[in-house]
């Protein structure tokens, strides 16, 4: 089996994401590539929210879940995005097969001790069910819903922390975290934003501290350095478009690659 490539569709540019980016997964996929998609959805639920006039609520980018919040989450990763996405892959000539972190105890959680509600701690992430979906053929397109090991509960969680830890247990070859920027952007004294093209966790702290990077790149950043930490060998935040997937998948550069530790120059 060739290396897996796990990919994390934002929820903020899912509407926006192109036909060739479904037909550049089609083709990795009919080159033998090993994809699996985890996905998110949040302004979506927000949507949902809206219409059953449900205030949403976030801190540091977590959204706070109550038990109808939870409902309307489940609702609308579960049904509505996965089949979507499942559908638009279909349509460019993959295959796909939705799930979520609740089929097969893929992701078991307990409930945060934060004041978040119905949000999960991921304690752990079994590869049996996207094993199994990828070597029928298909892609594993996976809502970030977990469940208690009781198998009682469902909880919440982020999705770029679901897809951390989804590409930690595949000990997965990349995590591309697919976003509506081209990377973590820090701005200029000009006023205008420059792509950081490469950061650590050092660096990574200080522009937290700085006000730099803020609310849903919060996680994404902290499930970048927990995925490394967990033998993923590369992460890459980059924009949703067939030419960035390519190319991160190709080692071109592309968005931002975060590293555990600065590169010592030469
Ligand atoms: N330094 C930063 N660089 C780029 N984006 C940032 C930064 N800090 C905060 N963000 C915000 O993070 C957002 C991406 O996170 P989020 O909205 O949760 O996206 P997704 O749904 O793709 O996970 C960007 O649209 C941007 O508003
Ligand atoms: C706990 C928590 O914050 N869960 C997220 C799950 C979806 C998600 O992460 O979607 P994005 O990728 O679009 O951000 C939420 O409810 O919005």
């Amino acid at each position: 089996m060739q290396g897996i490539v796990v990919i994390k569709c934002g929820g903020s540019t899912m509407d926006q994401l192109p036909d060739t980016f479904f037909g550049a997964i089609a083709k990795l996929q009919a080159e033998g590539k090993q994809i699996v998609i985890v996905h998110g959805g949040g302004p979506a639920i927000n949507g949902m929210l809206d219409r059953v006039q449900i205030t949403p609520q976030f801190v540091e980018g977590l959204r706070v879940t109550c038990e109808d919040t939870l409902r309307v989450v489940e609702m609308v990763l579960c049904g509505s995005i996965n089949k979507a996405l499942v559908r638009k892959l279909t349509q460019a000539g993959a295959k796909a097969w939705g799930v979520s972190g609740i089929d097969g105890q893929t992701l078991i959680a307990e409930k945060t001790a934060k004041p978040l509600g119905w949000v999960g701690e991921v304690k752990q992430a079994d590869t049996t069910i996207p094993l199994a979906i990828l070597n029928q053929g298909y892609v594993p397109v996976i809502a970030p819903l977990s469940v208690s090991l009781d198998g009682a509960d469902a909880f919440n969680v982020n999705a770029d922390i679901a897809a951390g830890a989804v590409a930690a247990a595949l000990s997965a070859e990349k995590l591309v975290m697919v976003t509506d920027v081209p990377g973590i952007l820090r701005p200029q004294p000009d006023g205008s934003k420059s792509l950081v093209q490469e950061t650590s966790a050092e660096e990574i702290g200080q522009m937290i501290a700085d006000g730099i990077i803020t609310g849903g790149m919060i996680p994404k950043v902290q499930a970048a350095l927990d995925s490394l930490g967990q033998g993923v060998n590369q992460v890459v935040i980059c924009r949703g478009t067939a030419e960035d997937l390519l190319a991160v998948v190709s080692d071109e550069a592309a968005g931002t690659t975060v590293r555990m530790n600065a590169k010592q120059p030469q």
